[in-house]
C-alpha cells in the first residue's frame, strides 16, 4: 500500500524535521499508523530504527518521577536540581535565589506573555552602571524541558561559584548576566497541563483553529523566508509579522533599550550542536572565523567532562536553514557573540530526556558557557 507524502506528513509528528538528504529525521508515529509507515519506508528502502518503542511509557515515567520528587521536596523543604519542575516551582525557586543572594541577584520583569504570565529575567550584577552584558535564555521552545532545568542549575551555579571560582568572579566583576529561564511560559504551562510536545507560543492565529507562533522564527532577521512556515498549523510558523509575539518583543525591547549587550546565548534542545549565524542565508558572518574558533573551544571543553560530542558551525551549514531566529536577530543588531545551543541528546530520548541526565547535561554545558563568557570578558568591543 503506497502512501502519498501528504498522507505520510499528516500521520507523523516530526521531532527533528527533514532538512538535507543524508541527515537523520526523528518522527513520532501514532501506533495505528505504524505498520503503514513501516511499509512506506521499507518499500522506498529508507533505513530506520525505532529508538522509543512507546512514547506514552516515557511520559508516564516522567510524570511519576516528578510526583515522587515533589513529595520529597515538600517534606524536606528542598529543591532538587535533578528533577523537572512546573512554572510555579521554578518561579518560587527564583524568588528564593534572589532573597538568599540580594547582593548578586535581582529579578526584573520585561513583559507579559500572551496569556498574561510575567516574563521574569534574573539579573546577576556586582555593581557598575549599564555594564557590558551577556544575555542567556532557556525554554523559548517550551517542550525542550532539559533547557529550563539546565537554566535553573546554571543560575544556582553562578551564585555558588561567585567569590570562589576566580574566572567567574572576574567575569561578574566585568560584565552583567541577564538570564531568562522560562522564556515561553504559556507554552511551558501547556506542556505540563495538556500537550507535552508543545513548542510554540499559545497566541490565537486569526482565521485559523491552530494556535501558536514559533518564537524562534518570529524575529526580524530574514523573517518570513523559506526557513520558516506561513502555515499557522506548522511548528515553524513565523507569525503574522516580526516580533508579533510578546515573548519575543519583550526581549527585543529589553536588549535594544539596554544597548550594551555583547553576547546572546539561546539554549535549545536536542541534537548536541553549537550554532552561530547565519541561519537565514548561506553567506558567512563577518565574524565567522572567530565564532567558529570559539565554538570549537567551547565544545571541546564540554566534551572533556562526560564525553558528550557536539558538532558546531553556522546554523545553515550545520543543521538547516532557519529564518527569523533569535541569534540571527541579535547578530544583525551588533551582538557579535550570538550562539544557539542544542543540548542533549541526539534522538535516543529527544525531548523526553530522563531527569537523571539533567545534572550531567548542566555540568558539561557550564564548561562551554564559561569558555564563551571568558572570551567575551577578555574581548569586549
Ligand atoms: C537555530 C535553529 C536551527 C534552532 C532549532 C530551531 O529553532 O528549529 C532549535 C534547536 S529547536
Ligand atoms: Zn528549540
Amino acid at each position: 500500500m503506497f502512501m502519498s507524502n501528504l498522507q505520510l506528513e499528516k500521520r507523523i509528528d516530526y521531532w527533528l524535521s527533514p532538512a538535507q538528504p543524508g541527515l537523520p529525521v526523528d518522527a513520532r508515529v501514532p501506533f495505528h499508523s505504524l505498520q503503514a509507515v513501516k511499509v512506506f519506508l521499507e518499500s522506498n528502502t529508507i533505513p530506520y530504527t525505532i529508538t522509543v518503542d512507546d512514547v506514552q511509557e516515557l511520559l508516564d515515567e516522567e510524570k511519576e518521577a516528578m510526583m515522587v520528587s515533589r513529595k520529597f521536596e515538600r517534606s524536606s523543604n528542598s529543591f532538587s536540581f535533578s528533577s523537572y519542575h512546573t512554572i510555579e516551582e521554578i518561579y518560587s525557586w527564583m524568588d528564593n535565589l534572589v532573597t538568599e543572594n540580594p547582593d548578586l541577584v535581582s529579578k526584573i520583569q520585561i513583559g507579559q506573555s500572551y496569556e498574561k504570565r510575567p516574563l521574569y529575567v534574573l539579573k546577576f550584577s556586582t555593581g557598575g552602571v549599564n555594564r557590558p552584558a551577556i544575555w542567556i535564555d532557556t525554554g523559548i521552545h517550551s517542550r525542550e524541558w532539559i533547557t529550563q532545568a539546565t537554566g535553573v542549575w546554571t543560575a544556582n551555579k553562578i551564585v555558588t561559584e561567585y567569590g570562589k571560582d576566580a574566572s567567574l568572579t572576574a567575569i561578574l566583576d566585568t560584565v552583567d548576566i541577564f538570564f531568562e529561564i522560562v522564556t515561553n511560559p504559556d507554552g511551558f504551562a501547556y506542556t505540563h497541563s495538556t500537550n507535552r510536545m508543545w513548542r510554540k507560543t499559545r497566541s490565537i492565529n486569526a482565521g485559523s483553529s491552530c494556535r501558536g507562533v514559533d518564537p524562534n522564527r518570529n524575529w526580524d532577521a530574514g523573517f518570513g523566508g523559506p526557513g520558516s512556515s506561513s502555515n499557522p498549523c506548522a511548528e515553524t510558523y513565523h507569525g503574522p509579522s516580526p516580533h508579533s509575539e510578546s515573548e519575543v518583543k519583550s526581549i527585543v525591547d529589553f536588549v535594544l533599550s539596554h544597548g550594551n549587550v555583547k553576547a546572546l546565548l539561546s539554549i535549545h534542545s536536542y541534537s548536541q550542536m553549537l550554532l552561530f549565524p547565519y541561519g537565514y542565508k548561506a553567506e558567512p558572518a563577518p565574524d565567522h572565523q572567530e565564532l567558529n574558533d570559539l565554538a570549537r573551544e567551547a565544545v571541546a571543553a564540554l566534551a572533556a567532562l562526560h564525553g558528550t560530542k557536539y558538532t558546531y558551525g553556522s546554523t545553515i551549514d550545520t543543521i538547516y536553514r532557519a529564518d527569523g531566529t533569535t541569534t540571527d536577530w541579535s547578530y544583525d543588531n551588533g551582538i557579535k557573540y550570538s550562539y544557539t545551543f542544542e543540548l542533549r541528546d541526539t534522538g535516543r530520548y529527544g525531548f523526553l530526556l530522563p531527569a537523571s541526565q539533567i545534572i550531567p547535561t548542566a555540568e558539561e554545558t557550564w564548561l562551554a558557557l564559561m569558555k564563551i563568557m571568558e572570551h567575551v570578558r577578555d574581548n569586549l568591543y
